[in-house]
């Protein structure tokens, strides 16, 4: 980039030369811990219990109570429950190892395209938002596509992504072109996606459901007053999946779960859903978590092994959790139906 300037300024002999000309596609998902011992879990529930967009409660109450009792109690208790589902394998949690795979598919996927770079981030922990930013302008994309990597909407989640990235862009003298990816959740590619990978999942299991739970991660009832559309967001992609599957409201239930201290959050509660139905004489149920694209320790850990235990322990007795999207064809179809779509006018 320096040549044309050369005749008309006095450019030092050693100013850098930097690439351009290429886009990047950076997926951001949610973040996990290195490993599920304590000091990898402490710090990683720090960045994301310290996250404004996560925890809205004064700063005043909650520094003492997150720095208190939380961070000595948590990384422990929730450490166990990672280790139950680490992929001993890849020495990664399944967040990390399905995003990771996620990303070496689209990347294959775009290979007829040589401009474009395929990347992942995470919000909280390894690999940074800010890392793989400066990774990408390095590698000379001067336009930056950032795929938040949530169907609905949240504060909680997409907004802070965005925040995180427009923190580093702040830092950048010369910032690439940006644009932030919408959230899909009424998409029919990712509906017929979700209904495809449902009737697969149940097509192979030994018994028949009574019930099929769409469970997605809750957020305090107060972010819904005070105007996140969320709630909205997920009742809508769970209500296309019905009727994509052609279910009847009796057989099809949303509910939310994850939910975390003593408010209020969206209801109704997966854990309370789950228990009532065993106890009203459901005896074969099924749950599926159209909200992750990837499994991760809320689908695997508290979805498949809590929630079972939960049924089992009140009466139910065929249970199974069915698989997010992941790096399944039907999920690298969305992904690429997206990023195809908000790289118009760029390629
Ligand atoms: C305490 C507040 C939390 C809010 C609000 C929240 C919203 C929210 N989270 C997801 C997706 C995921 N959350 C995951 C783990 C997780 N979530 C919270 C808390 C809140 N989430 C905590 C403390 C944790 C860590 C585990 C634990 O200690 O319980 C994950 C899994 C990450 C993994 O490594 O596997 C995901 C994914 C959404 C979509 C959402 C709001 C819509
Ligand atoms: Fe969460
Ligand atoms: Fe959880």
């Amino acid at each position: 980039m320096t040549s044309h300037l050369a005749s008309a300024l006095p450019v030092p002999s050693d100013h850098p030369v930097a690439a351009s000309g290429k886009i990047g596609v950076l997926l951001v998902n949610l973040g996990t811990p290195d490993a599920p011992t304590y000091w990898p879990m402490r710090r990683y529930l720090k960045e994301f219990l310290s996250d404004r967009r996560v925890i809205e409660v004064s700063r005043l109450l909650w520094w003492p109570l997150l720095n208190g009792i939380i961070l000595t109690t948590r990384p422990g208790k929730s450490g166990a429950k990672y280790a139950s589902i680490w992929d001993k394998a890849e020495n990664a949690s399944p967040l990390l190892v399905i995003t990771r795979r996620q990303t070496e598919k689209l990347a294959q996927t775009f290979a007829a395209e040589p401009r474009l770079v395929v990347d992942f981030a995470m919000r909280y922990g390894k690999p940074s938002i800010a890392s793989r930013i400066d990774a990408l302008r390095a590698k000379g994309c001067d336009r930056i596509l950032i795929v938040p990597l949530y169907p609905q909407y949240a504060a909680a989640t997409t907004a802070t992504v965005c925040d995180k990235a427009f923190e580093h862009l702040m830092t950048l003298r010369w910032q690439p072109a940006v644009r932030i990816a919408p959230q899909w959740h009424d998409d029919p590619v990712y509906i017929e996606a979700l209904a495809s990978s449902v009737r697969q999942s149940l097509a192979r299991l030994d018994f028949e459901p009574e019930v099929l739970l769409a469970s997605f991660h809750g957020v305090p009832k107060n972010y819904l007053i005070q105007g996140d559309p969320y709630y909205c967001f997920a009742m809508k992609t769970g209500r296309l999946l019905r009727e994509a599957l052609g279910f009847s409201e009796d057989r099809f239930k949303i509910t939310f779960q994850s939910r975390f201290g003593k408010e209020e959050w969206l209801k109704p509660y997966t854990d309370e859903t789950v228990e009532g139905l065993a106890k009203s004489g459901v005896k074969r149920l099924a749950i599926v978590a159209p909200g992750f694209v990837a499994d991760c320790l809320e689908t695997l850990e508290e979805l498949g092994e809590e929630n079972k235990e939960i049924f089992q322990h009140n009466g139910g007795e065929h249970f199974a959790y069915l698989p997010c999207l992941n790096d399944s064809p039907e999920g690298q179809r969305v992904l690429e139906h997206v990023v195809t779509r908000e790289l118009q006018g760029w390629i």
